[in-house]
């Protein structure tokens, strides 16, 4: 008991100390001062949902750098996004990404997302980019097409709903189609199927939840114990599952409409060391999740935006009938260089991307000066995309007005000063890699719509709205009425 003040000055002193030294790492940085002594603070606004906005609102108070925890820095100035993505920069992903390291059989494994090791990812990004080019994509388009029949034969039988939800069922079905040939069911029972949706948004939970403190996650769920409990596996996995033993056995019928599975299978077989059995789950369940909440969110913000500004809906339309598309869904050909349709999805990608706080990178050996500041190695920097995308020095006073003729300009430096600035699909080495598909998949969607439906707000007066604390943006429900057009 004599020890007591001693062993608590002792660990009062080591407290300071530390609280001192986070402080001290990255002083040059503006920020909340409990930020720099604490990842605590960005763990409760993450949690809450509220770091992005928070963030916003730290970049227009103190400029292009803002610090938000011990060792993490938030860009908004779109002149650096070569300097910390660039293809040759040496940044690796940071330690935000741990947490969604995957563990099967009491192991863990890293996917093509979740892998900080660099030559992997390249090697992996490698052996499966040819089933992602801008060109064979276009095999994949009899899927989407299907998936777009099924979505409007249950907007038809509709007068009201919520669009957040039914584009999400779109966009998941879609994307078990291109990945192996069979959607999920969302569509046809208007349900969740097997909780699929669920299980992706769990995930992105447990990202958005634990990428501040990887440290005490790894604490909790991957110790020695947690590690070995036994996990079901997710609906969604064991049919990618059966899907791979029935394909190996049973490959696809020369005729049937190629999936992502017959490519990573080709890839597999070209290249055994780096894609193996576990690798090709483990990349479908990477595009699935990938696919979902995402597209659909950009689907329905384009919708909200041109719901919401009828001259660009009347504009949109008119380009379509000039393009004498097929009704009731486009071909991709007919649609695909469109540019008013372009400027409206680019438009509405700046104004709600779906990464929610700044795609982090890990400052390189040696450290990086970034917007003039010098930064040690080990630093987390990324870029905030909507601070990016909101910013007036790029996008003009008007950057917060939904202004597809924008991207129209005739200015060429403008345009290309724009594009620099737009990050929605982020950028270098780990650029969406589903992209192109993406695109296809919107392109198709929105001319069905906006052709074969008048689509309105319930509530006029509605704002677009999501939960930003999960790892990607998820849209909280939209009313709205549909009705045929003639
Ligand atoms: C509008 C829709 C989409 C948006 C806005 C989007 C956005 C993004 C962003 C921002 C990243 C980078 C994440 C990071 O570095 O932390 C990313 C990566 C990725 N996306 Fe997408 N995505 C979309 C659709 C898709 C689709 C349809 C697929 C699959 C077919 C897909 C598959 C992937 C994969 C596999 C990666 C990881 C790439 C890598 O690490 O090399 N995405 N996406």
């Amino acid at each position: 008991m004599a020890y007591l003040p001693y062993i608590t000055s002792v660990l009062v002193t080591l407290i300071v100390y530390r609280l001192f030294t986070n402080w001290a790492h990255l002083r040059q940085a503006p920020g909340p001062f409990l930020a720099s002594l604490t990842d605590l603070w960005r763990a409760w606004y993450q949690y809450n949902g509220k770091l992005r906005g928070e963030l916003l609102k730290l970049h227009q108070q103190h400029g292009p750098i803002v610090r938000y925890g011990v060792r993490s820095i938030s860009i908004s100035d779109p002149s650096v996004v070569n300097v910390v993505y660039g293809s040759r920069a040496g940044f690796t992903t940071a330690d935000s990404y741990n947490v969604l390291i995957g563990i099967s059989n009491g192991k863990e494994v890293a996917s093509l997302v979740s892998t900080n090791d660099e030559a992997r990812h390249g090697a992996l990004r490698r052996s499966v980019a040819g089933a992602f080019t801008q060109t064979n994509v276009m095999d994949y388009e009899p899927h989407v097409h299907e998936s777009i029949l099924e979505l409007l034969e249950l907007l038809s039988r509709k007068s009201t709903m919520d669009l957040a939800q039914i584009m999400l069922y779109y966009t998941m079905d879609s994307a078990a189609r291109f990945a192996f040939a069979e959607p999920l069911g969302c569509l046809a029972s208007g349900t969740d199927v097997g909780g699929s949706i669920q299980t992706i948004r769990d995930r992105f939970n447990h990202w958005g939840w634990w990428s501040s403190i990887p440290a005490l996650e790894r604490l909790v769920y991957r110790n020695p114990i947690a590690l070995r409990s036994k996990r079901a596996l997710s609906s969604m996995a064991a049919t990618a599952v059966k899907k791979l033993q029935d394909r190996a056995s049973k490959p696809q019928a020369t005729g049937q409409t190629p999936d992502l599975l017959t490519r990573f299978l080709e890839s597999s077989r070209a290249n055994p060391d780096v894609l193996d059995k576990t690798g090709i789950i483990g990349m479908l369940m990477s595009t699935i999740s990938g696919a979902g909440d995402t597209t659909a969110t950009t689907v329905n913000a384009s919708l909200y935006w041109l719901m919401k500004h009828p001259d660009a809906l009347a504009r949109l339309r008119q380009e379509l009938m000039d393009a004498q598309i097929d009704r009731p869904v486009p071909q991709y050909n007919q649609v695909s260089k469109l540019l008013y349709l372009n400027a409206v999805i680019k438009e509405s990608m700046r104004l709600f991307p779906t990464a929610v706080w700044p795609i982090e990178r890990r400052v390189p050996e040696g450290g990086a000066t970034i917007a003039g500041v010098q930064f040690p190695e080990g630093t987390s920097v990324g870029c905030l995309v909507i601070a990016l995308h909101l910013n007036p020095s790029v996008f003009g006073q008007d950057a917060q007005q939904f202004r597809p003729e924008r991207w129209l300009t005739e200015d060429a430096d403008m345009l290309k000063k724009m594009e620099q600035a737009h990050m929605g699909f982020s950028r270098g080495r780990r650029v969406c890699l589903g992209q192109h598909i993406a695109v296809l998949q919107i392109k198709k969607v929105i001319p069905a719509l906006v052709m074969g439906f008048e689509i309105s707000l319930v509530d006029p007066h509605a704002e677009l709205k999501a939960d930003f604390s999960p790892a990607v943006a998820c849209l909280e429900p939209l009313m709205v009425k549909v009705q045929r057009r003639r």
